[in-house]
């Protein structure tokens, strides 16, 4: 099945860059947030708050790793790839891209990170985060798209013409 799945940091563009790809390519868009806050009939921060961050991943898992979809483009959360068994399933479902940025473009991009439901621990920074999700993202992506220094119209570019390249090899 070839969809599209988006990792990376939260702030990376996987859900802004996600449905306009999807656009572009005829495909299909899942947020896959959006898909747990609606199995869950509750938000994000509420799943959190009351099962806590082991507790949110174990639903983050179970969401993630019983999509079926055809030509869609998946925009993940940034803490999917905590999620072993959803990670292989969106793995074998099509290809895993993972959009990197620099952690000082992240960090002038993001606001206050627990009020936008980062799964932080106590005391975690986001240059923690960076350094613990990084080899995660890494691990995981069978493509990489760079958008450091780049606007949204071009971030876009470089990941069309990335799976461009992909598609032709
Ligand atoms: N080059 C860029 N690519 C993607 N998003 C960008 C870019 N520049 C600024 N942004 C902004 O960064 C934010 C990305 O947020 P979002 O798409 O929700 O990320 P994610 O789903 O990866 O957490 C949006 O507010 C978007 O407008
Ligand atoms: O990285 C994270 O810890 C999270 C990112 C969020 O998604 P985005 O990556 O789309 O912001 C969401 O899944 C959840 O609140 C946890
Ligand atoms: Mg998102």
């Amino acid at each position: 099945m070839n969809n599209i799945t988006l990792i990376g940091m939260p702030g990376a563009g996987k859900s802004t860059l996600g449905v306009v790809l999807a656009k572009i390519l005829g495909y299909e868009f899942l947020d896959s947030d959006l898909l747990i806050q609606k199995e869950e009939k509750r938000r994000l921060y509420q799943i959190i708050d009351e099962e806590g961050e082991e507790g949110f991943k174990a639903i983050e898992n179970r969401v993630n790793a019983s999509i079926e979809t055809e030509d869609t483009v998946i925009a993940t959360g940034g803490s999917v790839v905590y999620c072993s068994e959803a990670m292989e399933h969106l793995k074998s479902i099509g290809k895993v891209v993972y959009l990197r940025l620099s952690l000082e473009s992240l960090e002038k991009r993001l606001g206050n990170l627990k009020k936008r439901g980062v799964l932080l621990k106590e005391g975690q920074t986001l240059k923690s985060l960076y350094e613990e999700r990084v080899p995660l993202y890494e691990k995981y992506a069978d493509i990489v798209v760079d958008e450091e220094g780049k606007d949204l119209e071009a971030s876009l570019q470089a990941l069309l013409e990335t799976l461009q390249k992909e598609i032709n090899k």
